[in-house]
């Protein structure tokens, strides 16, 4: 048995969710470039979920469940208001989903009917449940959920109490499209893995966040962030990035696992940061990431990756940076969820073996004799 580092190039399930081929990623056999410029985030949840897209009155229905279960447990909220108000964000959406299955009377079904319905009331509640927190670390009380709006809307609207423009709306509700689902990535397959051995979807949920919220995977949006504004001026790019090249120091959102040649999302989100940019009147964001992009890819090839012009565009829409990675979890829900459905329709435990390196024939030694 011989091991691979990270698993790489292992095939480890068979999936009819999203697929990556020859740099092209697609949900369900549709190319991510058609969707994030045409569809809806609810559109895109009920397309990975149901497998197909929605019907006008399926994505009607698909609506009014998330606006009847967008409210949080109020005991859930009053918890947050304990939490310290220096918490890491991703901290308290774990703590925060995992608390959510202590009020719900049939978190332990694990039917595929009532996975469903947990999935879309999860998908619901996290906009609400992160808004939330954002508010009370700022001294103030919650917003609650508006009926009627989309997903992006209400999320942006609980975060300020104001009426969010429809510039903002649309950019959010577009990286919520593109960040929804990518095969086998690191927190997709830790929700597999939990959910394989029969655990409850809000387990699963809770191991997926505490996945995304490492740097090395959906936790590099706000190390972009930090990056930038440690940047600060576009002069002080070159000196910057060339340091921490020659310190062999990881730059924050370039490379991937997967994508060699280049990420097909990031040119989505390149484009909304310079259109927001060009509307803020201020490209200073950009221009800096810009010039970040020519030279770690000029010097070591790498291309940016999702997170990479995400952390311009969510600056950009005023959100604050610690909420990046908060947002990506809202969107790959409904990717974490999909894949725990069709995880559990064809289910094995996941357990694969260890290539044991370490000493043998050892004998136990008498703690007095150590
Ligand atoms: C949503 C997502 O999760 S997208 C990924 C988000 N993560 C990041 O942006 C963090 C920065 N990037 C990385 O750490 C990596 O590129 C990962 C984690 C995304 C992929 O890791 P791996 O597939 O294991 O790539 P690996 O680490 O083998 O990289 C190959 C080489 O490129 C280098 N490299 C990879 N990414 C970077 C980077 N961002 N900056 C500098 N060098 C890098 C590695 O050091 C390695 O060099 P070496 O061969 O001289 O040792
Ligand atoms: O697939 C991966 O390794 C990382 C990921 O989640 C993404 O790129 O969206």
């Amino acid at each position: 048995m011989t091991a691979t580092k990270g698993l790489e190039g292992i095939v480890a399930a068979t999936s009819s969710i999203s697929s990556i081929h020859d740099g092209v990623l697609a949900y369900r056999g549709i190319n991510i470039d058609e969707l994030a410029e045409r569809a809806s985030y609810e559109e895109t949840a009920y397309l990975l979920w149901y497998g197909k897209l929605p019907t006008k009155s399926q994505l009607l229905t698909l609506q009014q469940q998330l606006s009847e279960y967008a409210a949080v447990p109020q005991a859930v909220l009053e918890q947050m208001k304990l939490y310290p108000k220096d918490a890491n964000t991703m901290a308290v959406l774990r703590t925060g989903v995992s608390a959510l299955a202590l009020y719900d009377e049939n978190a332990n079904d694990i039917s595929r009917e009532s996975n469903q319905l947990k999935a879309i009331k999860l998908q619901a509640q996290l906009p609400t449940l992160i808004a939330a927190y954002a508010r009370i670390r700022d001294g103030k009380e919650p917003i609650a959920p508006l009926k009627d709006v989309s997903l992006a809307y209400n999320f942006l609207y609980m975060l300020s109490g104001e009426k969010p423009d429809e510039v903002a709306v649309r950019a959010l509700d577009q990286a919520l499209v593109l960040h929804a689902d990518h095969e086998l990535n690191a927190s997709t397959f830790s929700a597999r893995v939990t959910i394989a051995t029969l655990s409850d979807i809000y387990s699963g949920i809770t191991s997926a966040i505490g996945t995304l919220k490492g740097p090395l995977h959906g936790g590099a949006n706000e190390a972009v962030m930090n990056m930038l504004s440690e940047i600060g001026t576009l002069d002080k790019a070159e000196g910057y990035i060339q340091n921490k090249l020659n310190n062999r120091e990881k730059i924050m959102g370039f490379g991937h696992r997967v994508y060699k040649n280049g990420d097909p999302r990031a040119k989505h989100l390149q484009k909304m940061s310079r259109e927001l940019s060009v509307l803020k009147g201020d490209s200073t964001l950009y221009d800096i990431s810009v010039k970040v992009e020519e030279l770690v890819t000029g010097q070591k090839g790498l291309k940016p990756n999702v997170d990479f012009y995400s952390a311009s565009v969510y600056t950009l829409l005023g959100i604050p940076s610690d909420l990046f990675t908060p947002i990506f979890a809202i969107s790959r829900l409904s990717g974490w969820t999909a894949h725990i459905l069709e995880q559990l329709d064809d289910n094995r435990i996941i357990r694969p073996r260890a290539d044991y390196v370490g000493p043998t024939n050892q004998r136990y030694i008498p703690i007095d004799m150590r």
